[in-house]
């Protein structure tokens, strides 16, 4: 058996950052910019007006003065002239500022007949004016990698950014093994059970920015994972689930290593996840995974998520942990690291009382695996401890 951080080494070393692809922005969104990007323009382009009112020289904006109305620029449409003293041009909102006016008085502060104006007694002090380029400038950059969220895909549209160069998607296979499962919505037999892993892995990949396919479920024998694993052509990363331990009908690391996988390790020292293995296999990544529902999404945030990661260019990290007290006492922790369910109280992180590792109801209601190291002694409420948040 080896660490889970040896385990998590070997599987970053299965893996590079994938092909960049251009992608037109109305699809970047939750994809991995690959390249810094140039602003191909300043934002504003021109001294705008950040408010409704009147463009005037700065010397005129004293109260009580009368100015005479010579014009006026909307957004789209400037002012084509130029303001002086005694003057004013009527504005809007996003509108160029005409040349000659500093300040902008908002029409709250203006009284106005016919084509004069007079200013109020308590004009504020700002000028209301976005300088040029006041959001950024031509050439200033977004940088990668980052996974683009709205408020990126916004600023690239305003940067007139059309396409966008992200990382390619990572294929990912999913494969079910085992004679005891059938798809959502079959008919189950009275010894049979619903595949529920890839399901859920398909899930938490997806979301992550990878295209995960479910093959149809492989049955115990060679001939069927032999055929399984042809399905997982054109794939960077093939999930297995199930069959990886020691029993009579876990045929899937025998099966993957006549079918020439380069074994990088299997047994994790860590529970629930003990029977991972993992290699490559026809130029793909290889992971087989444990079928315990539960030892599969512990896997898949402890292993997988980082792998993908590491595919889409973002580097090759652990699983981002965060802090928080222990809510009770427990027993020192055995040989294995242990992440287990838990859910995040006001009084701090309480473990689950039930921790096997079939139980996908305590995983749905959990908001947290906690982390205990290998060998972690007994532990008082209130010591602080590691988890990954669900
Ligand atoms: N003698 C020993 N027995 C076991 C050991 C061991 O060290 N010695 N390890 C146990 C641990 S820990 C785990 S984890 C499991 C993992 O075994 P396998 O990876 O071979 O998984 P299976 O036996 O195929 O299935 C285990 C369990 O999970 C269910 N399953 C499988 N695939 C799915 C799926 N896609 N969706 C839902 N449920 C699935 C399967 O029906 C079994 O109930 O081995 C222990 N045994
Ligand atoms: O290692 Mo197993 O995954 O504990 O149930």
């Amino acid at each position: 058996m080896i660490t889970v951080d040896a385990a998590l080494a070997h599987l970053f070393s299965l893996v590079q950052p994938l092909d960049i692809e251009e992608v037109p922005l109305a699809q970047a969104a939750g994809r991995i910019l690959a390249r810094d990007v140039a602003a191909r323009r300043d934002q504003p382009p021109f001294a705008a007006s950040a408010m409704d009112g009147y463009a005037v020289c700065g010397a005129d904006a004293a109260p009580g003065t009368t100015l005479t109305v010579i014009g006026e620029a909307a957004a789209g449409h400037a002012y084509a002239g130029s303001v002086s003293s005694g003057q004013a041009v009527r504005i809007f909102t996003g509108a160029p500022i005409p040349t000659g006016a500093s300040r902008v008085i908002i029409q709250e502060d203006v009284t106005r007949d016919a084509d004069q104006i007079t200013l109020g007694q308590n004009l504020d002090r700002k000028d209301h004016i976005r300088p040029l380029g006041c959001d950024f400038r031509k050439g200033q950059t977004i940088t990668a990698p980052r996974r683009l969220r709205p408020a990126d895909i916004a600023l690239l549209a305003s940067m007139n950014i059309a396409a966008v160069p992200v990382r390619r998607k990572p294929q990912v296979a999913l494969m079910s093994t085992g004679d005891e499962l059938v798809m959502p919505g079959e008919a189950p037999g009275p010894d049979q059970i619903i595949a529920s892993n890839t399901f859920g892995l398909k899930a938490m990949l997806d979301a992550m920015g990878a295209e995960a396919r479910i093959l149809p479920i492989a049955r115990d024998t060679v001939a069927s994972l032999t055929a399984c694993f042809a399905l997982t052509r054109g794939a960077d990363l093939i999930i297995t689930i199930g069959g990886a331990s020691v029993g009579d009908h876990d045929l899937v690391g025998r099966v993957a290593g006549d079918l020439g996988m380069d074994r990088a390790f299997y047994k994790v020292a860590m529970r629930p996840g003990k029977p991972l293995m993992a290699g490559r296999l026809n130029g793909a990544a290889m992971v087989g995974l444990p079928g315990n529902p539960v030892s599969a999404m512990v896997c898949g945030h402890v292993f997988i998520a980082p792998m993908i990661n590491a595919m889409l260019g973002l580097g090759t990290a652990p699983a981002p942990r965060l802090r928080a007290p222990l809510a009770i006492a427990l027993p020192a922790n055995g040989p294995r690291e242990h992440y287990m369910r838990a859910a995040l109280t006001p009084e701090g992180i309480h473990p689950e009382d039930k921790q096997d590792s079939s139980l996908l109801t305590i995983l749905a209601n959990a908001q947290a695996l906690m982390v205990r190291p290998v060998s972690d002694p007994a532990r008082a409420a209130g010591e602080m401890m590691d988890y990954l948040p669900l």
